[in-house]
């Protein structure tokens, strides 16, 4: 019996370690055979993180000079594919993009956005698909905005007497643009202000700024945890923790909202009207006919999503646009001209003059291509093995976008570090991602669904902003001491923020408002 027992396990470990020998030569002979793009050798653990400096998009546009239009980095343990030019972001957003278009798990989307419950987090499939669904149809319908035209106008023209009451004196515009668009987002979205001393509410104003803050700011950190998920544990930077707290304060709050709003719905009975986005979202919620059951925790991610695309985006933009102005005065004039033809000096401007003002709307493109909100969009992420062009690409590589390169490509813009809005006046290039030379709010399947709110409140509050007021820069300031330095984060501000001064420039009653 001996003999035969050994002979046994003789056998079954020979062929136990050809079997693993197979496989080892199999995926050696495989990763041999794949011809990843170009990029810089990866250091062990780190990989290329080396070469990431503050400023991660101006980092990752250098090293785009140098390994080409489709590159790719290694960002500790995963690979990082990064399109820098038109023909490359067309592939990933257009030709092939159901490959891409997933997002990676983060601890922001698990912990402070419902566990990847929202929108932007949520991985590609059918949840995701109807919430896209729901955003084209309900959310940002052309009606549903319009509806909203005159919480827009209201707000407006509060920062408009706000800015008349403090003119001559030196404005920290983007505080007073910040409580604009969170006051239209909240109003729409919640149904009412929450910036507003005087509403009933179960935060304070300060809290609930803050409580946003904290939300871009921890969707827009580089958590450790994310790429080497072996020390997610330890959550060294102290994200994870701040992430668990910000998600219950968000919680305790939007369930206040949710209940507040079905009270409403109750009280009311047969003539409830959904009047904002939580009304429709809830009504939605007791749809039996919807294909993915959207659950209570659906509809809070889903707000919690609004209330964070729809505040600082605008916000920052209008701000690098105001700073590019002071930056070259001679366009104020070119502006002024427009605004004093087509609206006159008895009037403000209207939503629906828009149209007629193609000079506002190049000012308002042109700060998009400089200063894109999101240089590299939100991250995608592989969901298959697939190749682009004659480069393999695995399955979780996560994906870049860098506009912020292509905004600048030598290629497609003439003297593209230039703030030149005329070179958007009888051009055909949109903002709604059909041009891959001008990807403001990305293009594709995960575009922002807010773009056209977005960009209507960004034109129209320029617009409005450029037509009552002169603007100058403090003291002696020249536009030499402008400083035009970015931060990086979810949103792309100036890295000091804008102090100006505004002077009238329609007749005294117009500003009665
Ligand atoms: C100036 C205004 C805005 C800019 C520049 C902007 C920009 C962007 C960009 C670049 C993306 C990523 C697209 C991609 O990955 O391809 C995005 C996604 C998104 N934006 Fe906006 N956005 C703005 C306003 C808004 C508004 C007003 C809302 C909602 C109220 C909103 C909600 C969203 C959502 C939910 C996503 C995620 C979409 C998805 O993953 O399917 N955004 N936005």
């Amino acid at each position: 019996m001996e003999p035969l027992s050994n002979s046994y396990t003789y056998y079954t470990v020979a062929w136990l370690a050809t079997v693993a020998l197979l496989i080892i030569s199999r995926r050696t002979r495989r990763q041999r055979k794949l011809n990843p793009p170009p990029g810089p050798k990866p250091w062990p653990i780190i990989g290329n993180l080396n070469l990431i400096g503050t400023l991660p998009h101006r980092s990752i546009h250098d090293l785009s000079q140098k390994y080409g239009d489709i590159m790719q980095l290694k960002f500790r343990s995963f690979n990082v594919l990064v399109a820098s030019s038109a023909e490359a972001a067309k592939i990933i957003l257009k030709t092939q993009d159901v490959s891409f278009a997933c997002r990676p798990k983060t601890a922001a989307g698990k912990y402070s956005t419902y566990n990847y419950s929202n929108i932007t987090w949520s991985p590609y499939g059918a949840y995701w698909r109807q919430a896209r669904k729901i955003c084209l149809m309900e959310l940002f319908s052309a009606k549903r905005l319009e509806s909203y035209e005159y919480i827009r106008v209201e707000e407006t023209n509060s920062l408009l007497k706000k800015i008349y009451s403090s003119v001559g004196e030196e404005i920290l515009l983007k505080d007073m643009l910040s409580d604009v668009s969170l006051n239209v987002i909240s109003r729409m979205v919640l149904g009412k202000k929450y910036l507003d001393e005087s509403e009933d509410s179960k935060v304070s104003p300060n809290e609930f700024k803050k409580m946003l803050d904290e939300l871009l700011l921890l969707n827009g950190v580089f958590n450790i945890g994310d790429s080497i998920p072996w020390i997610d544990f330890l959550d060294l930077q102290g994200y994870v923790k701040r992430m668990k707290i910000l998600g219950k304060k968000f919680d305790r709050f939007l369930e206040h909202v949710l209940d507040e709003h079905n009270e409403r719905r109750k009280a009311e009975g047969e003539k409830f009207v959904a009047t904002d986005m939580v009304d429709v979202l809830l009504q939605l919620a007791e749809d039996p006919d919807l294909d993915v059951k959207l659950e209570r925790h659906g509809v809070k991610a889903f707000i919690q999503d609004m209330l964070g695309g729809g505040t600082e985006t605008s916000t920052v933009t209008i701000e690098w646009a105001i700073s590019q102005l002071l930056m070259k005065p001679e366009i104020f004039q070119k502006v002024t001209e427009e605004l004093d033809r087509v609206i006159g000096k008895n009037r403000w401007v209207q939503e629906k003059d828009m149209p007629n003002l193609p000079y506002i709307e190049a000012i308002a493109k042109e700060t998009m291509r400089l200063h894109p909100v999101a240089p590299m969009l939100v991250p995608g992420r592989a969901r298959e093995d697939c190749k682009v062009g004659s480069y393999d690409i695995t399955e979780g590589t996560r994906v870049l976008v860098s506009v912020w390169t292509i905004g600048r490509d030598p290629k497609l813009w003439d003297k593209p570090e230039e703030f030149c809005p005329e070179r958007f006046i009888g051009r055909d290039i949109d903002v709604e991602g059909h041009d891959f030379k001008f990807l403001p709010f990305g293009a594709g399947r995960r575009m922002c669904p807010g773009y056209s709110l977005g960009f209507k409140v960004i034109e129209a509050t320029l617009a409005n902003l450029l037509h009552g007021f002169t603007w100058t820069l403090p003291g002696k300031m020249t536009k030499d001491d402008l400083n035009m330095e970015e931060i990086f984060g979810l949103t792309t501000p100036k890295k000091f923020p804008l102090v100006t001064v505004a002077q009238p420039r329609l007749p005294v009653e117009i500003y009665h408002l």
